[in-house]
């Protein structure tokens, strides 16, 4: 059997797509015909979704560009790459920090607006150099707002620059909670890291609860001067109100990755289109790890790295799999095991995890007679709650 993999946007690392091997294949068909997508930041919201497609592979962080929900719905999970770009973000905003700290840009435009000789320009650059002076990072405090993949590469590596850390993370997970170097200093109110912080950085995703909180009501709390960063999504930036923190001299200078035609005319706003996941290193990296998961789950039905579905994973060693996605209801594993029980068929092993308003199942079996299976995915096709159903059948257990 062959699994068609198709790449959507034409942003994705080739070298990761060149060593994809049987029976897996990358864009030798339509799109209608894939069994799986990898994309990058790609909007999917207004596309429909063939009923072939099994799998999303997201060849980065942010997902907030695929209808994960909808996706969950119509039997597709889909996949992220964790941490696979975190380096590259985590390198940017440092230099950032020190960009805008050290007035680099307004520094670059003056000098390159003098003209004369060598000299003469050394002469002015030694009277003038005074006005672009800047500070130093070691000393000062750092506030960092999502301690994930990003955010705690961030505040540990300003902690080696010399930096005091304060950390904001009401959902913090108990992995980078370990990976969080004991001098960040998590706080539990994000006032506190307002108030506190000379530099402040976010690295959370794009949510109802994070969207706007750049906002008048945050910034007016902040220290006057504060260096301000946006490496994470736009929707957590409140332009207007960001540039009215500028106008009253709270934020010195505003990085962020995200364009706007408000800011162009601003000195203190620094614009990079979308760069913080852009380096070969993470770009191979991400759709290494998009590729691994939407491979596994092909050949395997394990899920890993999902984000609209749990992580299920199991050895298979029967000789056929059935995997169910289904709606998280009370009694679907009794129907699953009935269904079963009536084509007399063993089970070997199940597994059943739900996650909001969905469960998955790997559900393997101990029968050699196909027939028998076709019937009981007869079964389980017909079936209230169960949104899709695959087989898969294992080669060795045969
Ligand atoms: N500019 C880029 O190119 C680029 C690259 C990678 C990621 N990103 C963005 O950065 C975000 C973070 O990336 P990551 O890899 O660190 O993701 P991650 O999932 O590892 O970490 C996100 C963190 O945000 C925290 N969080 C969620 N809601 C929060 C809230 N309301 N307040 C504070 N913290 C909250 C989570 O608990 C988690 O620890 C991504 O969601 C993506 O949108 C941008
Ligand atoms: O969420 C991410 O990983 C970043 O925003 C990078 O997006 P990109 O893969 O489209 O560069």
């Amino acid at each position: 059997m062959t699994f068609h993999i198709k790449t959507i946007g034409n942003n994705i690392d080739q070298i990761a797509l060149a060593e994809v091997e049987a029976p897996f294949m990358v864009n030798e068909v339509e799109e209608e015909q894939a069994d799986a997508f990898i994309c990058r930041a790609q909007p999917f919201h207004n596309y429909t979704f063939s009923k072939k497609l099994l799998a999303i592979g997201r060849a980065g962080a942010g997902f907030n560009n695929i209808p994960i929900e909808r996706c969950a719905q119509e039997g597709i999970v889909v996949f992220n790459a964790p941490g696979g770009n975190a380096n590259a973000v985590k390198e940017l905003v440092l230099g950032m920090m020190i960009f805008g700290t050290r007035n680099l840009e307004q520094a670059n435009q003056w000098l390159r607006a003098q003209t004369g000789t060598d000299e003469e320009i050394d002469q002015r650059v030694e009277e003038a150099k005074k006005v672009f002076s800047g500070s130093e990072l070691a000393g000062k405090t750092l506030g960092v707002i999502g301690l994930g993949n990003i955010g705690s590469r961030v505040a540990n590596d300003a902690r080696r620059l010399g930096m005091k850390v304060l950390g904001y993370d009401p959902y913090l997970s108990i992995e980078h909670a370990w990976n969080l170097s004991h001098h960040v200093k998590r706080v539990h109110q994000l006032t506190e890291l307002l108030q506190k912080s000379d530099y402040i950085t976010v690295h959370m995703p794009a949510t109802p609860e994070t969207q706007g909180l750049l906002n008048w009501a945050n910034l007016s709390q902040c220290k006057k001067g504060v260096i301000l960063l946006n490496y994470a999504r736009d929707e957590i930036s409140n332009k207007k109100d960001i540039l009215r923190a500028i106008d009253a001299g709270i934020v010195k200078f505003f990085g962020t990755d995200f364009g706007s035609e408000c800011f162009n005319n601003c000195a203190q706003v620094f614009l990079t289109p979308h760069l913080g996941g852009s380096t070969k290193e993470a770009g191979l990296n991400c759709t290494r790890m998009a590729l691994d998961s939407v491979q596994t789950y092909l050949q395997t039905g394990e899920i890993i790295n999902a984000v609209n579905f749990p992580r299920v994973t199991q050895e298979l060693l029967s000789p056929y799999r059935i995997t169910l996605i289904n709606k998280n209801v009370p009694n679907v594993v009794a129907q699953i095991s009935m269904a079963v029980a009536k084509e007399n068929i063993n089970i070997a092993n199940i597994v059943n995890r739900g996650q909001g308003d969905y469960a998955y199942t790997l559900l393997d079996l101990d029968e050699q007679d196909e027939e028998k299976i076709k019937a009981l995915i007869e079964r389980f096709s017909k079936a209230d709650n169960v949104v899709r159903v695959r087989l898969i059948k294992n080669k060795r257990g045969m």
